[in-house]
């Protein structure tokens, strides 16, 4: 299949562009992992639009930058006033910090000039100057990969102009606790866009499941495995870690230039043991920690003075924060003491360089050094880690790793993790690191090599594209549009002509009244069938032509109550129990479900029913679900962050469940408890049951139903199947397979109804449940017409 074009989207652009005369232009790559990662992007048409490093405000200037550029691949944003504002304030001095765990500087408290609004303003007007180049470039069919914190607003922007636009939106740095992301002003803003996009990714587990915390506690949405889910809306959210370019470091470490290097700088190095550190200087960074550390270890191991050195790499970056010119002068006032301390007339224990250095420089670095030292605070993944690890020849050097970067998690296993913060512990790793055998340095360096040369970047852009490509494209093949007004004529028509029917109906919010016209009763959910309902329903479920199934989260004994007098199909609990109102109810529980988690989410929330006056709590064999829709409407909402983070934190921590945020409920069931799901198995209940020997030749399926049950409109969905239904058999005591041509459904014969949702895989939609009355009325009055 032909691969879409790619437009990647992020703050700056590989190169970082300098006036050198009125039209001409000079070029450095610009400093930073995501950079280094992108520029491995080899297999796509890419165009890469960001912003050049440089304020330009002439059109002549403009004109010849994007002249020179566009023979890049690149497509320049030009941010001009904002520019200060939005980088340097509200990106890296807001967002930065509360990211990686910092909070917000304290300038932010104290000095009344600096305002979190106007900053935010100006995130705004940026991220509006990126779509408009977006905008202008974008062709049908384009995807587009918007990168980063700096341009979380962008995916809301792309889908409002063109909701079919394939957005992607990958975060490099860390997600943070959603305790920590709460204090973001503008928090909700940011997700909702985020949530636009057809695709979410993230480094690490961790990450992605702060983000789902995070849209479910201060959304309310509902999260589930597979991504967030609001209004029927599903974002896909996903785990990617990055990788580098193997082969370019490979290759490059193996070029004379590069050997000559190792051997020049081994020499200057005078036989010492070398230690290497290469960040940006960043205060996420850890040099000052990384510093402690070296002089901890000096001081307690007398025997290696003089004989290993510290070479830290502090790449300039964001220059103009106050808080990256403070972390400049801490980190030269540690070396400064610690050389004072621990040199000699011929040498001094660290070495620190202001500057960036040459690429083959930094391969040559890589080759020869004995411990590489990464000691971030926090850190989206940590590229340095990786290519180090290409980097290493015979005698292999070993890698020192903060557990706080993303790296950890996928280097840890071949590296010494440490908790930065702990100068001790990182002291003691340097003392292992240098005194390490040579078969556990192999060993350790084996199994990050394979990882590294396994994981590469084209790997990891594949793995993106790919997902993004499949759900968008499943997405059209599902709901291709909107969902559209019910053509009524077509289902009573179709009906009439139809031999052998089955009605899919709902319950809550289908069969019962809408809402606003129900008395507000204190005592528990008013699950009562819609009035108008009872005898058309009766006539309905008396046609031998029609079978008609009420599926429903609804625990058993609420279904009897309202359902048990009409000849119909009762599935209880989304499907768990079934039964013929004229037999007795079976468990169609997959045998291995566990169900050990229920006794403690019953106690939270029992706990939290307790204090939240108005709610109550619906217990049934495989869910439990808390509902304040009775309760102040604020106060509910924030009680059920609380449990929330309760839930997480305890009886679901490690079991099968998912968790279902409703509007005004929380739920937890086990996973896989899906309307859909039950299907296969109702459906071969019913044909068992019923000796039916004519296929079904119409399916009506309607429902108010949360995101995860949307599966059952899709189960049908002739477009999705294009080949006949065969029900079989699941668990031990399940009917009988049954005819494999049971269903032989045309899409003109089959209507999904959403009730209420504009983001559904259902076909079509109705406003409330007053319209389903009519619709079963019409369906009573016309079936014969
Ligand atoms: O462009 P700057 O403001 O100078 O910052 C450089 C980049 O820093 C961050 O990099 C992150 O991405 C890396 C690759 O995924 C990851 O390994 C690292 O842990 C992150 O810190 C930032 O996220 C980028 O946007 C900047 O370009
Ligand atoms: O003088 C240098 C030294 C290193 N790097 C590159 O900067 C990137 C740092 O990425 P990392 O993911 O470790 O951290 P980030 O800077 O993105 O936070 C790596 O690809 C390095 O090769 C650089 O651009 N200039």
């Amino acid at each position: 299949m032909a691969r879409p074009r790619l437009l990647v989207v992020s703050m700056s652009l590989p190169v970082t562009a300098k006036r050198t005369g009125e039209e001409s232009w000079s070029f450095t790559m610009s400093p930073g992992g995501l950079v280094s990662a992108l520029l491995g992007l080899k297999e796509f048409e890419t165009k890469w639009i960001g912003w050049p490093g440089v304020d330009v405000h002439d059109a002549i200037g403009k004109k010849t930058l994007s002249i020179t550029l566009a023979e890049k691949g690149c497509i320049p944003v030009f941010l001009e006033e904002v520019c200060d504002q939005y980088y340097n304030g509200y990106c890296n001095n807001i967002l930065w910090p509360i990211f990686h765990y910092l909070g917000t500087p304290p300038e932010y408290r104290n000095d009344a000039t600096i305002t979190y609004q106007s900053q935010y303003d100006a995130y705004k007007k940026a991220n509006q100057i990126f779509f408009d180049v977006v905008k202008e470039h974008y062709e049908e069919g384009d995807v587009v990969w918007c990168h980063d914190y700096h341009v979380m607003l962008l995916p809301q922007y792309l889908k409002e102009y063109n909701s079919k636009m394939k957005v992607g939106w990958f975060l490099h740095t860390p997600f943070p606790s959603s305790e920590m992301y709460k204090t973001l002003p503008s928090r909700s803003d940011l997700l909702r866009s985020v949530l636009t996009a057809d695709l979410v990714g993230f480094h690490t587990y961790d990450f992605a499941r702060h983000f789902l915390n995070a849209c479910m506690c201060i959304l309310g949405v509902e999260a589930t495995s597979e991504g967030v889910v609001d209004q029927g809306k599903v974002t896909r959210v996903a785990v990617f870690p990055i990788g580098i370019e193997p082969e370019r470091f490979i290759n490059t470490s193996e070029l004379s230039e590069v050997v000559q290097y190792m051997k020049k700088f081994k020499n200057d190095f005078g036989g010492r043991k070398l230690i290497l550190g290469v960040d940006r200087l960043d205060t996420i960074k850890g040099i000052p920690q990384k510093y402690q550390a070296f002089e901890k270890f000096l001081e307690e191991n007398e025997d290696w003075r003089g004989k290993v050195m510290l070479l830290q790499i502090a790449v300039p970056t964001r220059n103009g924060i106050g808080e990256y010119q403070k972390i400049k002068d801490q980190c030269h006032y540690h070396v400064g003491r610690i050389n004072g301390r621990f040199g000699s007339i011929s040498a001094v224990p660290i070495i620190h360089l202001d500057c960036s250095i040459d690429f083959n420089q930094l391969c040559a670095l890589y080759a020869i050094t004995d411990v590489l030292l990464v000691t971030s605070l926090r850190d989206g993944m940590n590229l340095v880690s990786s290519e180090f690890i290409a980097c290493q020849k015979e005698e292999k050097g070993v890698l020192i790793l903060s557990e706080f970067a993303g790296a950890g998690q996928s280097l840890g296993a071949g590296a010494l993790l440490v908790n930065p913060w702990n100068i001790k512990e990182v002291s003691t790793a340097i003392g292992e690191a240098l005194n390490m055998s040579h078969e556990e340095k192999e060993r350790k360096h084996k199994i990050n090599f394979q990882y590294v040369k396994t994981h590469s970047t084209q790997q990891w852009a594949d793995d993106f594209m790919n997902k993004l490509i499949e759900i968008t494209t499943n997405a059209e093949l599902r709901t291709g549009k909107a969902p559209l007004e019910l053509p009524e004529h077509d289902v009573i028509q179709q009906y009439s002509k139809s031999n052998n029917r089955l009605l899919i109906l709902g319950f809550y919010g289908t069969l019962t009244q809408p809402m606003k016209n129900q008395e507000r009763r204190g005592d528990g959910m008013n699950l009562d069938l819609h009035p108008q309902l009872k005898e058309r329903l009766k006539e309905l479920c008396s046609d031998p032509k029609t079978t008609v199934v009420v599926l429903s989260r609804s625990e058993k004994g609420i279904l009897d109550k309202n359902f048990g007098e009409y000849n119909m199909w009762l599935a209880a609990e989304n499907g768990m129990f079934l039964r013929h109102t004229s037999g007795e109810w079976v468990t169609r529980i997959p045998e291995h479900m566990n169900l050990e988690w229920i006794d403690g989410v019953k106690h939270v929330f029992k706990y939290f029913t307790e204090r939240t006056p108005g709610s109550y709590l619906e217990t049934s064999e495989t869910s439990l679900v808390w509902n304040y829709e009775y309760s102040d409407a604020e106060f509910g909402r924030a009680q059920a962050r609380d449990m929330l983070q309760h839930l997480w934190a305890g009886p679901i921590s490690n079991a099968s469940v998912d968790v279902v945020r409703g509007d005004q409920s929380v739920e937890v069931h086990a996973v896989g408890v899906t309307k859909g799901s039950a299907m296969e198995r109702i459906l071969g209940e019913i044909v068992h049951n019923k000796s039916m020997t004519e296929p079904i030749d119409y399916v009506l399926c309607i429902g108010f139903f949360l995101g995860k049950d949307e599966d059952v409109y899709t189960f049908f969905e002739p477009e999705l199947t294009k080949k006949t239904k065969s029900p079989s058999s699941s668990g031990s005591d399940s009917p009988k397979k049954v005819s494999a041509t049971i269903v032989d459904l045309k899409g003109e014969n089959y209507f999904s109804i959403a009730i209420g949702q504009t983001h559904t895989k259902a076909r079509y939609f109705l406003d409330s449940s007053d319209d389903v009355v009519q619709l079963i009325h019409k369906l009573c009055t016309h079936k014969n017409a």
